[in-house]
């Protein structure tokens, strides 16, 4: 880009942590592509990508070194965006009226929650974790904010508050959470936030917007992955779809958590080590006129001794030869010579990687024919050509005839692996296609998935809470005609009891001092609120569901944020522990979220001591 002198130049927000890299010269080569796949890979955190994998995997040793210091160095939230005054208005004037009255250092307890599970379903999967630490851990007020602050509040506001609100950072807040990747379930707090009240309410909104789309993504990318199938390869290419880049990047790196396998968006594999993948465009094909546009039209074998002098003629060659074979007998005639120029091309530029888009003008008639031919020629030569992606019409029906063709084609010529040929699918696709086209069988071995899976088309938000549970010691329960959104008081310890099976039978919370739940030992397990459902559990195990992520400097023991693929694994085993009924997509069984017997009492006396009684005339 050129810019002219005395040019003022803004950066989009991802940009300006690129400009530091920038002088850490990159050096790129196409990797292998991993076996049974049929797409371009690069692995940046396997060094095939050489300057950038060093570079995730520094960020990644950043994370893990830093915890366990009272004062961390955890370097910041990902998106530079994400800073002290990236809040509500209110957080600020609240933080303003506890600061007049002297409240602001009670000590607070806040519980982040959500009340109802994404998409119909029965879980979630909590995400985002990892990017509220490194904000806690970077959490300040800069000068130029505290002037702004000035700006916006009232001429009466003390300046005794700013100077107050410049010395404040997250060192006497301590967060508990559940583990990131983790299965969550309504009204178990995914993250208890301890501290100072002026400092932990002034987190409410960014906590809320750093777990809010993380988990619904997350837990949506989740879903996709349940109907597809263990087997299938998934694929995000949400970015041009997503909302803005850092909905885009934030669905890359939460896709990958809840299942899927690469990211289309480069930034995201840079990033987090996340595997891209990525095929061709329409325009590519389009773009073609005919083959005397190619003007080198040699290739050398894959052995690297042998050489082809004429691939075009090749091409052509074995376009005859399959025209005049039973299996493609009346399926096609002339087929389209700006596709088969277009795929040429590609084949000459990735000969070990060639994958063609086939349905640019027509899948059976053209696309597919062009395709065979130059995978035939490139497996001529030695080479092993990858498949095809299909982007409309009936994606199974497609995906059978091709695998036909294929088989077809691998018998006749005597081509090993021809019939394997991987075939990846997109186009508008989402859990109930994906459902649709498993019931009509297909021969689909990878799916690539944008718009649904980032833009959240069937649920948009997630309604995760920030909810004051206790102050100065006191618990604290904020009442509504509508059960599901009365809190549960007090600062309170979250337990996974499993049973014979080895299923988690229930979620139980019990009050800070209670004795904890023991395994063999029969537990009352309650609902909150609803008096006659409750239940005996004797757990076979017991799995304490907090660990301390933030200490401050109070000296507690801080867990290591783990790292992504970390995160990932643990979420593949935790949807593999949960009984079968609770994940299913129609009519899924809840599960079960308890308090114990002592807790029941308490929240029931606390509502009755603040809840107004009625008078009727
Ligand atoms: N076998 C199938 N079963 C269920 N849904 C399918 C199947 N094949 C494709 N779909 C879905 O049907 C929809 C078809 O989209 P659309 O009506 O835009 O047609 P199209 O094939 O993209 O048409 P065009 O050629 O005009 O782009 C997509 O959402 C796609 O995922
Ligand atoms: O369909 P999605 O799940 O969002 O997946 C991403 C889509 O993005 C590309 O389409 P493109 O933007 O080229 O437009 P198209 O819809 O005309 O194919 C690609 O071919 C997929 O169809
Ligand atoms: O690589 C692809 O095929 C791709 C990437 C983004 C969006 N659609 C397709
Ligand atoms: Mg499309």
């Amino acid at each position: 880009m050129e810019l002219l002198e005395g040019t003022k130049l803004t950066l989009p927000i991802f940009e300006r942590d690129n400009l530091l890299e920038m002088s850490n010269p990159i050096s790129c080569s196409y990797s292998k592509v991993d076996a049974g796949s049929s797409l371009p890979i690069r692995h940046t955190n396997n060094k095939l990508c050489n300057g950038l994998a060093v570079d995730a995997k520094n960020e990644q040793a950043a994370i893990s070194t830093s915890a366990g210091s009272a004062t961390s160095d955890l370097k910041g939230p990902t998106n530079p965006m994400v800073t002290a005054l990236l809040t509500d208005m209110y957080q600020i004037t609240m933080a303003y009226a506890y600061w007049r009255a002297g409240k602001h250092i009670d000590q607070a307890v806040f519980d982040l929650f959500h009340r109802k599970n994404p998409f119909g379903g029965e879980y979630t999967i909590f995400a985002g974790l990892e990017e509220c630490i490194k904000f806690a851990a970077n959490f300040r007020f800069k000068d130029y904010e505290i002037d702004y602050l000035r700006s916006i509040m009232p001429p009466s506001c003390e300046e005794g508050f700013f100077n107050y609100l410049k010395g404040i950072d997250c060192s006497n807040v301590k967060i508990h959470a559940i583990a990131e990747g983790s299965i969550v379930f309504p009204r178990v707090p995914m993250m208890r936030v301890e501290g100072p009240l002026l400092i932990a309410q002034l987190l409410e909104t960014i906590f809320l917007t750093l777990v809010n789309y993380a988990s619904l993504v997350a837990t949506n990318a989740a879903r996709h992955r349940q109907v597809a199938g263990k087997s299938k390869l998934l694929l995000e290419f949400g970015l041009r779809r997503a909302q803005g880049p850092d909905g885009g990047i934030s669905a890359s790196k939460y896709c990958y958590l809840g299942g899927f396998d690469a990211t289309s968006n480069l930034d995201a594999g840079r990033r987090f080590g996340i595997p891209v993948r990525g095929t061709h465009s329409h325009a590519f094909v389009s773009s073609f006129m005919s083959s005397d546009e190619i003007s080198e039209r040699s290739l050398v074998y894959a052995n690297k001794i042998d050489k082809c002098d004429d691939f075009v003629s090749l091409i052509e060659h074995w376009l005859s030869k399959i025209q005049v074979a039973e299996f493609f007998h009346g399926k096609f005639s002339e087929t389209n010579q700006s596709e088969l120029a277009a795929f040429t091309s590609y084949a000459l530029a990735f000969p070990t990687e060639f994958l063609a888009l086939v349905d640019t003008y027509d899948v059976m008639r053209s696309g597919i024919p062009n395709f065979c031919a130059v995978a035939l020629a490139l497996q001529q030569l030695g080479y092993k050509p990858k498949g095809i992606r299909l982007d409309s019409g009936d994606l199974a029906y497609f995906s059978i005839e091709a695998r036909k063709i294929f088989a077809a084609i691998e018998k006749e010529f005597a081509m090993p692996g021809f019939g394997k040929l991987s075939i990846t699918a997109s186009n508008d696709i989402n859990e109930d296609t994906l459902d649709a086209i498993n019931k009509q069988g297909h021969e689909i071995d990878a799916f690539g998935i944008g718009t649904h899976l980032v833009t959240c088309y069937k649920q948009p938000a997630l309604g995760c809470v920030y909810k004051l549970v206790e102050v100065r010691g006191q618990p604290r329960i904020k009442l509504s005609e509508d059960f599901s959104k009365v809190t549960i008081p007090g600062k309170k310890q979250c337990f996974r009891l499993y049973g014979n099976e080895g299923y988690p039978l229930v979620d139980l919370m019990i009050g800070e001092n209670e004795p904890l739940p023991k395994v063999q030992e029969r537990i009352l397990c309650r609902h909150p609120f609803q008096e006659s459902k409750r239940a005996y559990v004797v757990p076979q195990r017991v799995e304490a569901l907090y660990k301390c992520y933030w200490a401050g400097k109070s000296g507690f023991k801080q867990e290591p944020l783990p790292s992504l693929d970390a995160s990932r694994r643990h979420c593949q085993q935790q949807l593999a522990t949960m009984r079968p009924d609770h994940m299913r997509s129609l009519y899924p069984t809840p599960y079960k979220v308890s308090v114990s017997a002592k807790l029941y009492d308490y929240i029931h006396f606390l509502w009755l001591s603040e809840a107004p009684v009625g008078e009727l005339h």
